[in-house]
C-alpha cells in the first residue's frame, strides 16, 4: 500500500500537471496549494504580486466571494460554479474582455478548493454564435415574400417559421412533419419526385424549381421552390423511404418558396417561346424528350416505372379536307387542352408530330398508363368541336408502353408506343393497344 507521503505526492503532481487552474485555501481565503496555472491566471491581478489569500488577489475582479463564501452555510458543497469574472475592461468593452471562470468547493468546515480558468476565447465564440443566430433570425423572421422551412431527410418540414405562414398562409399546426409538396397542387408533384429534387440538392448543392405552389385557403400562386441541402452534415443524406440509412429527424435541408407571380408573365413568355409548339401551346418535341430524358434518369436512379402514351388524331387528313385546314388546327388545339386537363402536372404532355400527342407517365405502370389513356380517348369522343358553325367529331388512338430492363432508353421505349399506336389505327382505331411489356 502507497504511504501517505507517496499519495500527497502525487496529489502535488496532479495540481502541478492538471490544465485548469487549482487553489486548495482555507475558509478566511488563505492559500495552502496553488498550481501553476492559477498562478498565472491570479499574478496580474494581486495587488504587488502577493499571493497568499485567495479573496485578497480576486478582490478587485470578484470582490462578492468572500462573503459568498462566509455564508455558505452547509459543511461541504459548491459554493459557486463556473462564476464568469471579466478581468479586464476590454478596449470595446465586455465583447472584448479577459474572462476568468471560477467554481469555489468547500470541501468541509475548513478546507476550500478553488477552480480557475480562462474561458476569454470560449465566451468570445458563444457571443459569435449568439450573434449568427440574431442575424437568421432577423432573416427568418423578417423577409416578407420568402417563406423558409427546414426539412429533415425525408422532405418532412421539420421547423416553421412566421414566413411560411405569410407566404402560403399555413399554420404551424398544419405543416409540421408534412412533406414539402403540401405547398403544390395535388398533382402537380409525387412522392418520388419530391425525393428526386432532394437527391438533386445533394448532387448539385441546389435544386429549383418554379411553378405553381398551393397556399392554406386552396388558391395557387406561382413560386419558386429552392432547395439546398444544410452545410454542417456529416455525410449526405440519403433521402428514401423509411428506415434507409441516413434517415434522421434533424434538419437536412432548407427549402425557400417565393411568391414570384409578378415575375412569372416574363419567365411564362420566355417558356413558351422556347420550350411550346406555337400553335397548341402545350410542350413541343424538343422539350418533351429533353423532359423525358431526365425522367428517365430519375426513374434509373431510385427504380420507379415511367410510361408514355403517344397519340394520333384519326382520319385527320379527312378533317383538313372536309373543314379545312384553320379547322383541323382548332381540332389539335382541342385535343391539347383535353390532354393537359387529363394529366397530372407532373406528365409530360406534347405535340411530337403533326396530328401525334405523346405523354410521359412517371411513377406510372403499363395498367394505370392504359387507364389514363382510355380516359382521354373517351373524353375526345365524346365532344366536338365547333368551327364557323359546323360541329367536327374527332377520336384518337393510343399506343402505350412502359419502360422495362430490356428497353435501351427512351427511342426504344417510343418505338414500343408507336408499335402499340400502329397496332390500335390496325384494329380499326378510337382504341388504346398496349406494347407487351419486355
Ligand atoms: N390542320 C393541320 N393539319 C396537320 C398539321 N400537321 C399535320 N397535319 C395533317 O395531318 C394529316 C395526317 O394524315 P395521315 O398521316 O394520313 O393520318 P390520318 O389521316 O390521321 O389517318 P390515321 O392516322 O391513319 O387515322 C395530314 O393531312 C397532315 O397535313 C397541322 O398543324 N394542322
Amino acid at each position: 500500500m502507497p504511504d501517505l507521503a507517496d499519495e500527497y505526492e502525487a496529489l502535488i503532481q496532479f495540481m502541478y500537471m492538471a490544465p485548469v487552474g487549482l487553489v486548495q485555501a482555507s475558509m478566511d481565503g488563505e492559500i495552502v496549494m496553488i498550481n501553476p496555472i492559477s498562478a498565472q491566471l491570479l499574478m496580474p491581478l494581486s495587488r504587488g504580486g502577493d499571493l497568499s489569500n485567495l479573496f485578497a488577489a480576486l478582490e478587485g475582479v470578484a470582490p462578492q466571494l468572500r462573503a459568498l463564501t462566509a455564508s455558505f452555510a452547509a459543511s461541504h458543497g459548491m459554493v459557486c460554479d463556473g462564476l464568469r469574472i471579466p478581468i479586464t475592461a476590454g478596449a470595446r468593452g465586455l465583447s472584448d474582455a479577459q474572462m476568468l471562470s471560477i467554481s469555489l468547493l468547500k470541501l468541509d468546515e475548513t478546507r476550500l478548493m478553488a477552480v480557475l480558468g480562462d474561458i476569454t476565447q470560449q465566451v468570445r465564440r458563444e457571443r459569435l454564435l449568439r450573434q449568427n443566430e440574431a442575424w437568421l433570425n432577423a432573416i427568418f423572421t423578417g423577409v416578407t415574400d420568402y417563406a423558409l422551412v427546414s426539412l429533415d431527410a425525408r422532405g418532412c418540414i421539420d421547423d416553421w417559421n412566421p414566413s411560411i405562414g405569410r407566404v402560403t398562409g399555413f399554420a404551424r399546426e398544419a405543416v409540421l412533419g408534412r412533406p414539402y409538396s403540401i405547398f403544390y397542387p395535388e398533382d402537380a408533384t409525387t412522392p418520388e419526385r419530391l425525393l428526386d429534387r432532394l437527391r438533386e440538392a445533394d448532387a448539385n448543392g441546389w435544386s429549383l424549381d418554379d411553378g405553381w405552389r398551393l397556399r392554406a385557403d386552396g388558391s395557387r400562386f406561382w413560386g419558386s421552390a429552392l432547395i439546398a441541402p444544410l452545410r454542417e452534415r456529416e455525410e449526405p443524406h440519403v433521402p428514401a423511404s423509411a428506415g434507409r440509412p441516413g434517415d434522421t429527424d434533424e434538419p437536412a435541408y432548407c427549402l425557400v418558396l417565393r411568391d414570384i407571380s409578378d415575375k412569372r408573365e416574363a419567365c411564362e413568355q420566355q417558356r413558351q417561346a422556347n420550350d411550346c409548339d406555337h400553335l397548341t401551346g402545350i410542350a413541343n418535341r424538343r422539350s418533351f424528350f429533353e423532359a423525358a430524358e431526365l425522367e428517365l434518369m430519375r426513374a434509373r436512379q431510385s427504380p420507379r416505372p415511367l410510361s408514355m402514351i403517344l397519340f394520333d388524331a384519326d382520319h385527320f387528313k379527312l378533317i383538313n379536307d372536309r373543314h379545312g385546314h384553320h379547322a383541323g388546327d382548332a381540332v389539335l388545339r382541342h385535343l391539347a387542352a383535353l390532354l393537359t386537363a387529363n394529366f397530372r402536372q407532373v406528365d409530360v404532355v406534347a405535340r411530337v408530330g403533326g396530328e401525334e400527342f405523346a405523354v410521359l407517365l412517371p411513377s406510372t405502370g403499363l395498367h394505370g398508363a392504359v387507364r389514363v389513356a382510355n380516359r382521354l380517348r373517351q373524353a375526345v369522343e365524346a365532344q366536338t368541336v365547333e368551327v364557323d358553325g359546323v360541329e367536327i367529331h374527332c377520336t384518337v388512338s393510343g399506343g402505350v408502353a412502359t419502360m422495362a430492363a430490356g428497353l435501351s432508353g427512351l427511342d426504344a421505349l417510343m418505338k414500343c408506343a408507336d408499335q402499340a399506336l400502329y397496332a390500335a389505327k390496325a384494329a380499326g382505331r378510337n382504341r388504346i393497344e398496349s406494347a407487351a411489356p419486355a
